[in-house]
């Protein structure tokens, strides 16, 4: 089972160089290991995306620490440790600097969800969680403190960079990608004049409806 998330977390982290969420080796995704409540997978910290291998990635206590003999693992892997323990429906997490929604991070505002697209993926805004430094938890708590508050799988950190969240690794690289496409066509948007946000109503309404219904059942 491990060696399964192994490849499929190798494959999702090709995924954010080719969809220009990352520069050089910034960023990451992991995965809980399923069933666990103390094992991450995540990938080894600082290693070029085009050298990433299955047999490279980390797997993890949920305090970050290596539970083998590995490369040493990602900054973030205390962070993501965190949220697992905390919110046990989550099952992969990705971390990404794409540029838009780093910039809306930078300038410390939420993205107001104002097109159909923001409310099927977010559910509503997309909102800001506090700065923290990089190698503890400290990330990880500013995210589970922001999610209590807001539907959105995703959290813009401030001065940092995109959080997201989902039932497995798939799922959340996906929500880093629709979070870069809210920030860059919102930001379009408010160039051409003032933002009207989408009504609550009409949020739930396509949230439900994305869901529960849209795709293939
Ligand atoms: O910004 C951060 C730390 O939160 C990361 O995105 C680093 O840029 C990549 O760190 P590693 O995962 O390679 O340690």
């Amino acid at each position: 089972m491990v060696d399964d998330l192994r490849r499929e977390l190798c494959a999702l982290h090709a995924e954010l160089p080719r969809n220009g969420l990352v520069a050089w080796t910034s960023g990451n995704v992991s995965a809980r290991v399923p069933g666990s409540d103390e094992l991450l997978v995540i990938k080894p910290s600082g290693i070029a995306y085009d050298d990433l291998r299955p047999e490279r990635m980390v797997l993890c206590d949920f305090d970050g620490v290596p539970v083998e003999d590995a490369l040493a693992p990602s900054s973030d892997a205390a962070t993501h440790g965190h949220i697992y323990r905390e919110l046990p429906d989550v099952g992969g997490i990705a971390h990404t600097h794409s540029p838009y929604a780093t910039a809306w991070a930078i300038h410390g505002e939420p993205i107001p969800c104002v097109m159909t697209a923001m409310a099927d993926e977010f559910g509503g805004e997309i909102p800001v969680g506090p700065f923290a430094l990089i190698g503890d938890d400290a990330i990880g708590r500013g995210v589970v403190e922001t999610l209590a508050h807001h539907r959105s799988c995703a959290v813009l950190m401030r001065a940092h960079g995109v959080f997201t969240v989902g039932r497995g690794p798939r799922d959340a690289v996906k929500a880093a990608v629709m979070c870069e496409d809210a920030a860059r066509v919102v930001h379009a948007a408010r160039s051409l004049g003032p933002l009207v946000p989408l009504d609550a109503e009409s949020v739930d309404a396509l949230y439900h409806r994305y869901q529960n219904v849209y795709g293939q059942h």
